[in-house]
């Protein structure tokens, strides 16, 4: 058995959490031989609500959880560790803006960002689930400079798999016959899901998406506007913000992350830009990544034409303004 690794899931009393912390408790996430210690930060008020998450994870009776540490303490909880998830923030409710949740939830990354920075391993690796969770990611980042930018992520798996249900669904196959949805981003409505590069495989055949769905008008508004809207639209309906499907996302990321992504496939993540598609420098802005050894490299070469670049450049404008939004936040 290989030395337990140290994971951090923030928010941890929260709707998110209890299907996440089950996933990676039983080895989804970090291997079926990995012993894991699970770290568990919610604030005060929720400790007593943790208290019965912790029993119930006990009551699994999984072998691969060597230690619990529920705590309300940001050191205790940033220490060592390897893997931070961190979910843990304000979801938005029907009605509320994105802008209101914006002026909630940055400084919790700020803090988070300054515990990372003093606390954790330099390798560890960042996901921010939270919402705005691109632009918390960039805060989060920006307060730890002692460790490498790379190591910090936004989640936008969950428009990722959204987009390839849809196409499926569309096309009547299976999920995972559909290849290289490309989420390019912010992870909200300004989002654009592109499908100009995924295959779909029909009948033993590999094809291009558009090919088979052979509807453009369809793929260029009711699909991209779905996807867009998909977390929305969630909320409308369950009164609550997506969970089930965000924490498969999560063991999505964070698995691909680790272990790598499949020769010839590739996943959307949103990471520090590197200029990359002329997309600005350090933007927390989502791409299609290769992962290999635990370390991701934008997809190179894909062909844009005006139509995409123009969704590419609504995404990236909104990014910048959250991210001056962001900065004033932090300096109140
Ligand atoms: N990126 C994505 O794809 C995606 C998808 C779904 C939800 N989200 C976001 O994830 C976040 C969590 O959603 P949820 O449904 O689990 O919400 P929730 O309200 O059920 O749980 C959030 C938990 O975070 C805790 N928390 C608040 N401040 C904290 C802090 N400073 N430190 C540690 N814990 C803290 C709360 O006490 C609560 O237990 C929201 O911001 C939501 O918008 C993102
Ligand atoms: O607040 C929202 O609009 C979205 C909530 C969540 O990020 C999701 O995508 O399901």
């Amino acid at each position: 058995m290989p030395e337990p690794i140290k994971v951090l899931v923030t928010g941890a009393a929260g709707q998110i959490a209890y299907s996440l912390l089950y996933s990676v408790a039983k080895g989804d996430v970090f291997g079926k031989d990995q012993p894991i210690i699970l770290v568990l930060l919610d604030i005060t008020p929720m400790m007593e609500v943790l208290k019965g998450v912790v029993m119930e994870l006990q009551d699994c009776a999984l072998p691969l959880v060597q230690e619990m540490i529920p705590t309300d303490k940001i050191e205790e909880a940033f220490k060592d560790i390897d893997a931070a998830l961190l979910v843990g923030a304000m979801p938005r409710r029907d009605g509320m803006e994105r802008k209101d949740l914006l002026a909630a939830n940055v400084k919790i990354f700020q803090e988070q960002g300054k515990a990372l920075d003093h606390y954790a391993k330099k390798t560890v690796k960042v996901v921010v689930v939270g919402n705005p969770a691109n632009t918390n990611a960039f805060i989060c980042s920006k307060f730890a400079p002692s460790i490498p930018k790379e190591n910090f992520s936004a989640l936008t798996r969950l428009d990722q798999n959204r987009a390839q249900a849809q196409i499926a669904g569309r096309l009547n196959v299976p999920n995972n016959a559909v290849k290289n949805c490309i989420i390019w981003g912010n992870h909200s409505s300004t989002q654009f899901p592109d499908v100009s590069h995924a295959t779909v495989t029909k009948n033993g055949v590999v094809q291009p998406v558009a090919e088979a769905v052979k509807d453009d008008h369809w793929l260029n508004n009711e699909f991209i506007k779905t996807v867009q809207n998909r977390g929305a639209a969630v909320i409308k309906a369950r009164k609550l913000s997506s969970a089930m499907s965000a924490a498969k996302a999560i063991c999505d990321h964070m698995r691909d992350w680790w272990f790598g992504t499949h020769e010839g496939e590739w996943v959307s993540m949103a990471v520090p830009s590197d200029g990359s598609y002329e997309i600005e420098q350090d933007l927390m802005y989502s791409f299609p990544v290769n992962i290999k050894n635990g370390k991701y490299t934008i997809v190179q070469g894909l062909k844009i034409d005006d139509n995409a670049r123009e969704k590419m450049n609504v995404t990236m404008k909104e990014l910048k303004e959250e991210r001056e939004m962001a900065l004033a936040a932090c300096q109140e």
